[in-house]
């Protein structure tokens, strides 16, 4: 099982963005769904074994944390921005006036929309995965030996802030792909990827 959180520290909490101009509009969700993009699409095929976790905090109402779970996801992830913007979309307005702190809401089967926080997430998924934060200082990926059921945590436009640093400081190791910085879905594409090429691949 592979987990994917992202941070998105400006990515807005209400579906009040155009799809015609997510870059401009929207806190940069373009950067959410090409991150969706490469955590579950194949060429001709869908990752059923992957979890992703978007994590908005931008205006007006942060934090929401959307899930999508690909064991149980019954929409249809296309490879364009729009369409996976449009299911963000539908997640928010699904979770407008959502109060309660732990409640999550079905917007589809396998899509979820809650209040949860970063380090919420976190920790619901420390019980059952090894955590890594994606990072260009980490360890190199190819150095680290994965368990069955891996989450990675990834940051934005922005990287993760100095808070949530301290807060994955000894509960995640950091792992690196190259020194450079990269985009979040190359990053995510590469894991993916690099997975895949093991003899028992998470
Ligand atoms: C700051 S990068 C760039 C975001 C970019 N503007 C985009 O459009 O995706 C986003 C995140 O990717 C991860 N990342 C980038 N380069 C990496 C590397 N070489 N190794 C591991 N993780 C990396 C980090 O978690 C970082 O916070």
């Amino acid at each position: 099982m592979r987990t994917f959180i992202i941070k998105a520290n400006e990515a807005h909490t209400r579906p009040d963005f155009k799809l015609s101009d997510l870059p401009g509009t929207s806190g940069r969700i373009d950067i959410l769904c090409r991150f969706l993009n490469s955590a579950f699409l194949l060429s001709h095929g869908f990752r059923k074994n992957v979890r992703a976790w978007l994590l908005l905090y931008g205006p007006p109402e942060p934090p929401k944390a959307i899930r999508f779970e690909g064991s149980r996801l019954k929409v249809r992830l296309n490879p364009d921005e729009r369409s996976t913007a449009r299911l963000i979309m539908k997640a928010l307005k699904a979770g407008e006036g959502l109060r309660e702190p732990g409640k999550e809401v079905e917007v589809y089967p396998g899509l979820y929309v809650s209040n949860r926080t970063f380090e919420d997430v976190i920790r619901l998924t420390l019980k059952n995965s090894a955590l890594y934060y994606l990072h260009e200082e980490g360890k190199p990926v190819e150095e680290v030996r994965f368990p069955t059921n891996v989450a990675f945590v990834l940051g934005d436009h922005k990287g993760l802030g100095p808070e949530d640093e301290m807060f994955l400081d000894g509960i995640a190791e950091r792992v690196s792909v190259g020194k450079k910085s990269y985009l979040a879905s190359h990053v995510v594409a590469y894991i993916n990827i690099f997975l895949d090429s093991l003899p028992n691949p998470p």
